[in-house]
């Protein structure tokens, strides 16, 4: 699988990313501007984490209307592989690839943190090489990261099994002393109906390493360059 990386000004995580990558499947993955318009040749996009645009407006919205977007969505609906974290997970529901929005963490507060996730569903590209209902350890770093969608939006999610992640404790409860940011029914990532897009807020690009203090976030890219 051949996996590229979209920078806009202000993204910061991309060599945190692009290491994670690299580390997974052996190459170095393309590095694609803001500005360019097309992903040709890409089998999977990433959409990184950081404060593109300054959070002006609202985390992602200014980043939804760069002249890439156009070419990160017809590459989902061709059927392509769209992974965004943190940022990018704002990103591509602003772009209308994810349902909901990410609105301001609930203690209104920046959290920088370890968080355990639980995983949903482990059928999928980026989550076969873990187990379901296991649990791993990921990193947040976030101001906006409080999922909201409606009702009917949150029934249909769980309804389809297209929520990827909930924040748990280690042991796998959901409790809310652990949901910090107050997602909507804990909810940390989800899928888009084809399991081809996942959006997440934590960043497993941060434990991929024994160096990094851990290498519970490996799975998954090795899970996409295993695809
Ligand atoms: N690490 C990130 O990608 C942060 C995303 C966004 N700037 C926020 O604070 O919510």
């Amino acid at each position: 699988m051949k996996a590229g990386i979209v920078i806009f000004p202000g993204i910061n995580r991309e060599r945190d990313m692009a290491i994670a990558l690299e580390a997974s499947f052996g190459t170095a993955p393309r590095v694609i501007w803001h500005k360019d318009t097309n992903v040709a040749g890409l089998d999977l996009v990433v959409i990184p984490g950081g404060f593109s645009f300054g959070d002006y407006l609202r985390c992602g919205a200014m980043a939804a209307h760069s002249p890439i977007m156009r070419a990160v969505k017809a590459h989902a609906e061709r059927g392509g592989y769209v992974l965004g974290v943190c940022n990018g997970f704002q990103i591509l529901t602003e772009t209308g690839l994810l349902p909901g929005a990410l609105l301001r963490n609930a203690s209104l507060r920046f959290l920088s943190m370890d968080c355990h996730l639980r995983v949903e569903r482990a059928d999928t590209v980026f989550t076969n090489q873990y187990q379901p209902g296991q649990t791993f350890r990921a990193v947040m770093a976030h101001g906006d990261g409080n999922y909201f969608a409606d009702k009917d939006t949150l029934d249909r999610l769980e309804g389809e099994r297209l929520i990827a992640f909930r924040y748990t404790t280690k042991a796998g409860e959901v409790t809310p002393e652990v949901n910090l940011n107050g997602s909507a029914r804990s909810i940390a990532g989800i899928f888009s109906p084809n399991l081809r897009v996942l959006g997440l807020m934590p960043h497993p690009e941060d434990l991929v390493d024994p160096l990094m203090g851990g290498t519970d976030g490996k799975p998954l890219f090795d899970a996409l360059a295993a695809a």
